[in-house]
Parts: C-alpha cells; sequence; structure tokens
C-alpha cells in the first residue's frame, strides 16, 4: 500500500535542507505522538509530521520499500546545502521481523532535524508541517498484564526448545515474550523518548509509527562505501554479591554466551562478505549498559559495489542475533513456539537518505504505543546450555528501560 500526498501529482515535491543552530533533537519534537527519532548521545534525526507513507508486507517488503524510496525521491526537487549523510530526504523506517504476519513502514517527515559532529540542520519536505510544541504530558498510572505469551507460557517455550536443541534439532534460537502496559493517560511518545534518552546514551533512542525504543545493537550503517554494525548477544545482568567487573569477566569467560555470540557474529560476517572488498572484525568486549551487560563485536567493511542500505538489510535480516542458526530453522521454530506476533520488535528500524546511505538497528528493547496502551517485547538467545528461569529473568532485564521511562524514573 502506498500513500502519498494529492499535490505530487501535480507539482513537484521540495525537499531543502538548510545549516542550524544547535538543538536539542528531542526537544524540538512538538507534539505528544507522531515522533519520528534516531538520536544516539545527542546526534542524529527526529522528524515530524507526514509529507509520505510507503507500506509493505510479505517477503518482498524490503525489495517495495527501496523501490518506492528510489521512485519518490527522483521526483523530488532537492536543494542541500550541506550534502552529508543524513541531510536532503529521509525516511525513517521500520521493517516488520516476519514475512507474515506483520506490516513494514516508511514515513517521509514534514521536517527533520538533524545533527552530526557538530552540524546542525533542518530539512523541510513539502509545505514544512507544524512548529508549536504542546507540553509534554507524563502518566501518573501504570498497570502491567500479560501480553499475548505470559512469562510461564514463555518459560515453556523455551524449556521445549532447549530440549529440541539438547536433541539435535539446531544450535541457537531466539524466542521473546510481551507485556502489556495500560497508562492512566494517552502516552506521549516524547516522554518516554526523552527519559530513555537519558538513562542509554549508549543506545540508539528511535521512534516510527509509535514502536518505541533504545536499541544498543546496530544491524548495518551505511556512510557511501563504508558498512559497520555492532554485533550483539551474549547476556548478564546486575546480580548480588557480584561487581560490575566480576560480572563483565565472568561474560568474557562463559562458553555458553561466547557460543552465542560467535553465531551471531558468524550470520553477520556470512551475509555481509559477498558484498564487500575488505572486512574486520574487532570483539567480542563487553557493553555495560544500566539494565544489562553483553558481549558486542563491532563489525567494518568496504562495499564492492553499490547496494543501497535497504537491499543489505533484506539479506542480512534476521541474524542469529534474533533469529537463530541455522536461519530457517530457527525461524520455523520462533512461528511454532513463541505464539505471538512480532510485529516490527527485532525488525530493522532506522533512516534512508537520498543517497541509500543510513543506519538500521535491531528494534529491541522497545513497545508498539498506541494510545493509553504499550506492548512491551523482549527475547534471550537459547543455545543448548540454556536454562529457562535465567531466560526469563534476562528477559525481564531487557524490558526494564521502557518500563523505568514509561514510568518517568
Ligand atoms: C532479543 C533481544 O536481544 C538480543 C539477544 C541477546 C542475548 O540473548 O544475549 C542480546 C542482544 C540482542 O541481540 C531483546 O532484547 O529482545
Amino acid at each position: 500500500m502506498t500513500s502519498a500526498p494529492a499535490s505530487r501529482t501535480r507539482e513537484r515535491l521540495r525537499a531543502h535542507t538548510r545549516r542550524a543552530a544547535g538543538y536539542d533533537l528531542l526537544g524540538r519534537l512538538p507534539a505528544p505522538t507522531g515522533a519520528l527519532s534516531w538520536v544516539r548521545d545527542g546526534s542524529g534525526l527526529v522528524g515530524w509530521g507526514e509529507a509520505a507513507r510507503f507500506e509493505a508486507s510479505g517477503p518482498d517488503r524490503f525489495a517495495a520499500a527501496d523501490r518506492w524510496w528510489r521512485e519518490f525521491t527522483d521526483e523530488l526537487d532537492v536543494e542541500d546545502d550541506l550534502g552529508v549523510p543524513g541531510t536532503g530526504p529521509v525516511a525513517f523506517l521500520s521493517m516488520a521481523f516476519s514475512d507474515r504476519p506483520g506490516h513494514s513502514v516508511l514515513v517521509v517527515p514534514e521536517v527533520v532535524v538533524g545533527r552530526r559532529n557538530g552540524r546542525s540542520w533542518t530539512t523541510t519536505i513539502g509545505s514544512g508541517g507544524r512548529r508549536r510544541v504542546e507540553p509534554v504530558r507524563r502518566p501518573s498510572e501504570v498497570l502491567y498484564s500479560d501480553g499475548q505469551v505470559s512469562v510461564t507460557g514463555y518459560r515453556e517455550a523455551v524449556r521445549t526448545a532447549v530440549e529440541r536443541m539438547r536433541a539435535g534439532d539446531l544450535e541457537k534460537v531466539v524466542l521473546a515474550h510481551d507485556l502489556l502496559a495500560v497508562a492512566d493517560v494517552g502516552i506521549d511518545h516524547r516522554f518516554v523518548l526523552e527519559g530513555l534518552a537519558r538513562r542509554y546514551p549508549e543506545c540508539w533512542v528511535y521512534a516510527v509509527d509509535g514502536l518505541i525504543g533504545a536499541t544498543p545493537e546496530l544491524l548495518l550503517r551505511r556512510s557511501g562505501s563504508v558498512v559497520d554494525s555492532r554485533v550483539l548477544a551474549g547476556t548478564t545482568w546486575p546480580h548480588d554479591g557480584m561487581s560490575d567487573d566480576e560480572l563483565a569477566a565472568a561474560l568474557l569467560s562463559s562458553g555458553k554466551n561466547l557460543g552465542e555470540h560467535e553465531y551471531a557474529v558468524t550470520s553477520l560476517v556470512e551475509t555481509l562478505r559477498p558484498f564487500c572488498s575488505t572486512m574486520s572484525v574487532d570483539g567480542p568486549s563487553v557493553l555495560r549498559l544500566p539494565n544489562v551487560s553483553h558481549l558486542s563485536s563491532d563489525v567494518i567493511g568496504t562495499l564492492n559495489g553499490t547496494p543501497s542500505l535497504l537491499a543489505l538489510g533484506e539479506a542480512l535480516h534476521p541474524t542469529a542475533a534474533v533469529g537463530g542458526t541455522p536461519r530457517a530453522e530457527a525461524i520455523a521454530m520462533i512461528d511454532e513456539l513463541e505464539g505471538m506476533d512480532r510485529g516490527r520488535y527485532a525488525g530493522p528500524v532506522g533512516w534512508i537518505d537520498g543517497n541509500g546511505d543510513g543506519e538500521l538497528g535491531i528494534a529491541l528493547r522497545c513497545a508498539q504505543v498506541e494510545g493509553r496502551t504499550a506492548r512491551l517485547y523482549a527475547g534471550c538467545g537459547l543455545v543448548a546450555e540454556s536454562d529457562p528461569d535465567s531466560e526469563v529473568r534476562e528477559a525481564h532485564a531487557k524490558m526494564l528501560p521502557f518500563r523505568e521511562a514509561l514510568e518517568g524514573m
């Protein structure tokens, strides 16, 4: 499904990027809903308004989105005073995890405000959208209940998956569950985004079409011929009586976690290698966040052609960080055991520009927000040695960022 403003058929839309003063990006978002964001430690992009939108579903969704974006940008008149990644026309995007069901969405905002390497800019697309800023509101009460999969149901699914892996059916699978939060007032996207950004400066704080979160994991960034990725897998969380340094040392020497991590790195590297003339992997090291610590590896490569970010995203998604190994068997097991629709959780989320540059994170530590309701998602990588009770605790720890931001902690 495609929708674009009627004016496109009569006159060409115009995208205009101008230099601007330094901004607090999230502070610029004018309205409680419809926030578009990709911000990390004060840099990135925010947007609002809708100059155009494209939706797609099914196995062809990446290719359809890529085609639509090329056609859309071909028809634009662009005036760009800066000419760096993220200036000129930009679409925020969030892709469904699964080939079916689930819908993917690209939103072209009317206004984009960006900041990168000390430079700031504003891009207007079409009429330029609203600017009056409404006050940010916070909920005074949030109630939680089971989502599509209860904690007990999740533990059972994990137990079954682990039994199957012990029997040799596959090596790794990632299973997730959800949790429903209902606030006493409509959830203000900006309140959640600001809470996430304050506590998780290491993460990319994102919002696209109501999917809001703070992900520590970068599926792929493309800047011209350079691509890079941050792969995470293997997790620990604060335990009584263990210092952060002890936790990090235990993570780096855990065979189970190193194994989980290796599957994720291998799945990314093997898929990306044919697109690259050079490639290097740095890791694993430990990424420490307030709620969890992860084994983390950085991958960097030089492209040997000019594939768009969406074409690369299609090839890479899902890595074994959110799917499993082997990929097809893991996807089948997720479909069979998980018992819920992931929607856009664990799918690629981020932005692309008119040159095919951009950043795709993996949509983790997030919730789908609609009115007063938020559906939170979290999952864990499982291998034959996994313990169901520990995985339940790990998924709980991964939901804390959104819960704390929603409650204003
Ligand atoms: C699946 C999630 O996280 C993924 C799974 C991890 C693990 O199992 O160790 C670590 C980071 C992510 O790649 C999630 O946050 O929901």
